[in-house]
Formats: C-alpha cells, structure tokens, sequence
C-alpha cells in the first residue's frame, strides 16, 4: 500500500561566503543517508515515508529566513525544521514557534542559544560551546591552578562563552582575568605580561589564533611558566602560518611556542565498537558517508558534524513514531498536523524532550534548554602532533586521564603565580 508522505524542512550552509560554517557539504549528504536508512527500517514510522523539502543558507540568517517562509507557506505542511549553523538557528528558532515547529539544529555551537525564553521549540543535537567550560575547570583543578586569564577576540559566541567559564571558574574558587581583542592582539597580550598571566583560555577563530600565536612567540609567552588551552576544533595544522597571512613568524618558531598547549572540543563521533539504533558503529557510518562523498573529508566542510546531523533525523523519525502512538487515542494522525495543531505540537515537543538513543554521534539526549549533552576530549600538543589526553563526562563529573600530559622544562606542571614557591 502507498506509504504516506509525512514532510520536514531544513536548511544547509553549502558554501561560506558570508565567512560562516559551511558545514551543509557533509551534513546534507548525511541527512539523505540517514532518510534513506529510517524510510528503510518497517519497524519505525510504519505507513510513512519522511521527506525532505531543502534550501541552501549559506548561512547567511536573510537567506535562511526567506526559505523558512517557501517552506512554511508552500504546500506541503511541514512537520519540522532542520536548521544549520548558529546565526540561522537564531533566525529560524526565534520566529518558527509561531508555526508551533520543533527546530532540529545539527551545527550550531553558539551558547546564546540556550533560551527556552527566545527559542522554546529548539533542539541541538551539536553541543554548545559552554560544554567545554566544565571540563576546562576540572583541569584546572587537578593542576591545582587558582588563577587563569582568558583571552578572547571580540565575536558573540566567545564572549557568552568567556562569561560562562568566568562563572564557572568562580565558583570554584579559580580567579579569572579577561582581555579582549578585535583583529590585533598585541595590546592584549603585553597587557597579560603584565599583569603576569600563566595559564592561558584562548577563544577564537583560526586565523586569530594565529596572530595570538606569533605575539606570545615574540613575547615569549610560552615555554616553562605558561600553559595555553586552545579550541580542539582547528584543522591538526592551524598553527602553520600561511604567506597571504604575512604573520613575522616562521612555522618553526610558531611550533615552538605551540608546543604543550591543551585542547578541548566536544566528542562528535562515537568511537564504540557499540552498534547504534541505525545499526552500524560510528566509524562504519564515517566510512560509508566517506565512500559516498565524491570530495576528500579533508576538504568537505561539516564532515566533523556529519554525526550530528545523522543523528538529528533519527531524533525526528523517534519523535514521530512515539506521538504517532500517542495520536491514535485520539483519532487523530501525524499528516493532519497544520501549523495550528497545538495538541499535536506538544505531544511532538515531549516526545522529543525525553529522546535518548544510541546515535553514530554517540548516547544522544537533550537538556532541558534542548541542549545536546555530550563528551569531550582533552588532547597536547606535543612534537606538533596532537596527543589524546583523555575525556570528561560533564553529566557524571567524570575525568578519564590517561597521564601522558607534558610539560615545558620536563618537569611538572607550572604553578601560576598565586603560589609564591619557587618550582
Ligand atoms: C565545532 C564547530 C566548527 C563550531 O561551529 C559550528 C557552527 C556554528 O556554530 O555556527 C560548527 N561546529
């Protein structure tokens, strides 16, 4: 018998021209995989095949919003929304809870969007950035750090996430400092000399870490006295400085003062020889979208997220069927949903606010504020190759540390400068 069509809409960042994430290039791909493989499976969503009506947003939110309305105002009735990067999931999860749509964003990373105030239908299956401050502190701790300084450039989501390690540095009893720059950070790192800053968060992009890099360099803020935590989701090679960059510093001397930074970024493919509810393990679901992409994963931007984003459309079909079984008590079916069903929204948002499964992307679940709790993982820099150091379990305040952490002067780790000894 003809399967019913039930529709979702969604939209992918393909190309970053506006200088955003252009994470579409895996993550599309990754979603059709993981239609194909739900639409396959008799046992979920029985009668019903999921299809998906997409925009390319560049992500750019004018862009992302204008599709949002085609795919609202254009038949068919779509039932959700997948959204991409943070300045469209802004966008698009401020303005669908008027459509009473569930939003399903696979990348944005952005810690504003924890707001059931300005985003009440909005679920990230991508952690947001304050999932790394957690683990921060606890390496704080186990240091014995009491002082640390951030250092950040000036972009929203690294000053919600500067704010948010403060606090949580606070209430551990760990002093903070902040400085900030826009584009030139050499002011910003003589005033860190100053004020004698040892152990070191840096939040920004690439290209800045760069810039950072070479003045700690010639600043020589580096080395026996200093220790740097860096984002984990540079390329394993940021640090080499590119000509068109014009950075006075040579990659030799930019590994120099690269050497024993830490990183941490949260753990987006699970590396478990656990099969998931797709049955396959994360790694052979990497492997098979590999296969599919006629593009090198190196240069197929989102390949990091694609998990996410498999994992977004299996969170959607499990919503489905368990409001599909909650909806026959009432007579009523997933296709007549219209924009102005609220009963049926709700039964769709505490479907989806009590998901838990086995994703490619590991357990998936949602705080909440609709947040993606994962893991993350701690490596070093180390003879410029990055070490795995180990992980933290936010939820079960869990360090996992495999001690092959190193330090400058192949002693342990320095004090900062709130310990008078001299080590
Ligand atoms: C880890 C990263 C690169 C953080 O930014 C996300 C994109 C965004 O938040 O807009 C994608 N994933």
């Amino acid at each position: 018998s003809e399967r019913v069509a039930l529709h979702i809409g969604g939209t992918f960042p393909m190309e970053s021209d506006g200088g955003g994430w252009a994470g579409g290039q895996a993550c599309l791909p990754a979603v059709q995989m993981a239609l194909e493989d739900v639409n396959k499976r008799p046992d979920i969503l029985d009668g019903y095949e999921l299809v998906l009506h997409y925009y390319d947003s560049k992500c750019q939110p004018g862009l992302a919003a204008k599709y949002m309305y085609e795919l609202l105002y254009k038949p068919p009735v779509k039932l959700m929304l997948l959204a991409g990067c943070s300045p469209v999931t802004t966008t698009v999860a401020e303005a669908v809870p008027v459509w009473n749509m569930i939003v399903l964003s696979y990348g944005a990373s952005s810690p504003a969007l924890s707001n059931r105030d300005r985003f009440p239908t909005l679920f990230r299956t991508h952690p947001s950035a304050n999932l790394q401050n957690p683990t921060r502190v606890r390496l704080f701790q186990k240091f014995n750090w009491k002082k640390i300084t951030i250092l950040q450039s000036v972009e929203e989501v690294f000053t919600s996430n500067a704010k948010d390690l403060e606090i949580q540095c606070r209430e551990k009893g760990i002093k903070v400092n902040r400085q900030s720059f826009y584009g030139n950070p050499a002011d910003a790192v003589k005033t860190m000399i100053r004020q004698d800053a040892r152990i070191i968060v840096g939040l920004y992009y690439e290209n800045e870490a760069r810039k950072v890099l070479c003045e700690a360099y010639k600043n020589k803020l580096y080395g026996r006295k200093y220790v740097w935590f860096l984002i984990g989701w540079f390329s394993d090679t940021w640090y080499i400085p590119p000509k068109e960059e014009h950075l006075n510093c040579t990659a030799q001397q930019m590994a120099e003062a690269a050497q024993f930074h830490f990183t941490t970024e949260s753990i987006m493919l699970s590396r478990e020889n656990k099969v998931t509810i797709s049955g396959m393990t994360g790694v052979e679901f990497r492997d098979r979208l590999e296969n599919q992409l006629n593009t090198d994963p190196a240069d197929t931007a989102g390949f990091p997220e694609a998990p996410l984003a498999y994992d977004a459309v299996w969170a959607m079909a499990l919503a489905f069927n368990c409001t599909m079984a909650k909806l026959t008590v009432d007579r009523m079916k997933l296709e007549d949903f219209d924009y102005h069903n609220d009963f049926m929204y709700k039964q769709l948002f505490n479907c989806m606010k009590d998901t838990r499964f086995p994703g490619v992307s590991g357990e998936v679940m949602f705080s909440d504020l609709g947040d993606r709790i994962a893991r993350t993982q701690i490596e070093q820099m180390q003879g410029g190759k990055y070490i795995m150091m180990g992980t933290y379990d936010s939820g079960e305040q869990k360090l996992d540390w495999r001690n092959k952490e190193m330090f400058a002067g192949g002693r342990g780790p320095p004090p900062d400068s709130t310990i008078t000894r001299d080590w």
